[in-house]
């Protein structure tokens, strides 16, 4: 039984205007440690299929489990990063990193140093009594980060977390979170728009079709690639190949 597996996911949005088929027939399948991207035309469906698996949309039919547990709302085991940070601006970058830790009850001197061990990791130790409004976005979304692990969740599910990043930070902070996501061996999915930051950061790559969105293709990213670094793997010769066939497939999407 792998880690992830969703099965058959149908999900509809009813207004009382229309009703948009989001996803049919949706099934995949994730093993425990993957880092696993989601590509596709925009509307296809992608961000709705992560709220299902994070348990915050009830799909119309299909199943999500985690680690053998059917996923009907969200659970601990499960940790959400999006385009926003959502710092709270009135708390300090050392209050905001340990607050789900409060909210759970989890917040301890064991799990507080831990968190704080993971901010000096990301560079961010010397900013800890600072306001999210004196950070960059990079530093900000690096605490994001910290806060989304300090829960210690199994699985990191990520929509588009570096997109609003300048291109040099978006590299940087890919590094980074492969790094730490490799150390502490989670499980991640994450939604972009790049193909260069799927295949640079991915053990597979899932395409999908244009609305109603399934998953048309999945790509196993070379091995030669995934020992690299996500700015290294950029130059390697296999990455172009692999940015060309999915570049072809995903443009056919986005012109049908
Ligand atoms: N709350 C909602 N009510 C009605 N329709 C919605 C709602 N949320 C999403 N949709 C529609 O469902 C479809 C899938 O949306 P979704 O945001 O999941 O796609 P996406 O692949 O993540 O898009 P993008 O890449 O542009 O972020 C789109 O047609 C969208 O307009």
């Amino acid at each position: 039984m792998s880690f992830l597996t969703v099965e058959n996911i149908h999900h509809v949005y009813l207004t009382k205007e229309s009703a948009t088929v989001a996803l049919e027939d949706v099934h995949l399948a994730v093993e425990e440690g993957e880092f696993i991207s989601f590509l596709g035309p925009s509307g296809c469906g992608k961000t709705t299929l992560l709220s299902i698996i994070a348990g915050l949309i009830k799909p119309i039919e299909g199943v999500v489990k985690i680690a053998n547990k059917q996923i009907t709302k969200p659970d601990t085991m499960i940790g959400y990063m999006l385009q926003q940070d959502y710092l709270f601006p009135w708390k300090t970058i050392d209050e905001n990193v340990t607050l789900g830790l409060k909210i759970t009850g989890q917040k301890n001197a064991q799990t507080t140093a831990a968190t704080m061990q993971m901010l000096q990791d990301m560079g961010l130790d010397n900013v800890e009594k600072q306001y999210p409004s004196q950070l960059s976005g990079g530093m900000r979304q690096r605490a994001a980060l910290v806060r989304t692990l300090a829960t210690n969740p199994k699985i990191l599910l990520l929509d588009e977390p570096f997109s609003a990043l300048d291109y040099q930070t978006k590299l940087k902070l890919e590094d980074l979170v492969v790094q730490t996501l490799k150390k502490y061996k989670k499980t991640a999915l994450l939604v972009t728009h790049d193909i260069g930051e799927a295949i640079a950061m991915s053990d597979r790559i899932f395409v999908f079709s244009a609305r109603p969105g399934k998953v048309n293709r999945t790509y196993l990213v070379p091995k030669e690639i995934r020992e690299l670094s996500p700015f290294q793997a950029r130059q390697h010769p296999l990455y172009n190949t692999l940015f060309q066939q999915i570049w072809k497939e995903v443009d056919q999407y986005e012109t049908e």
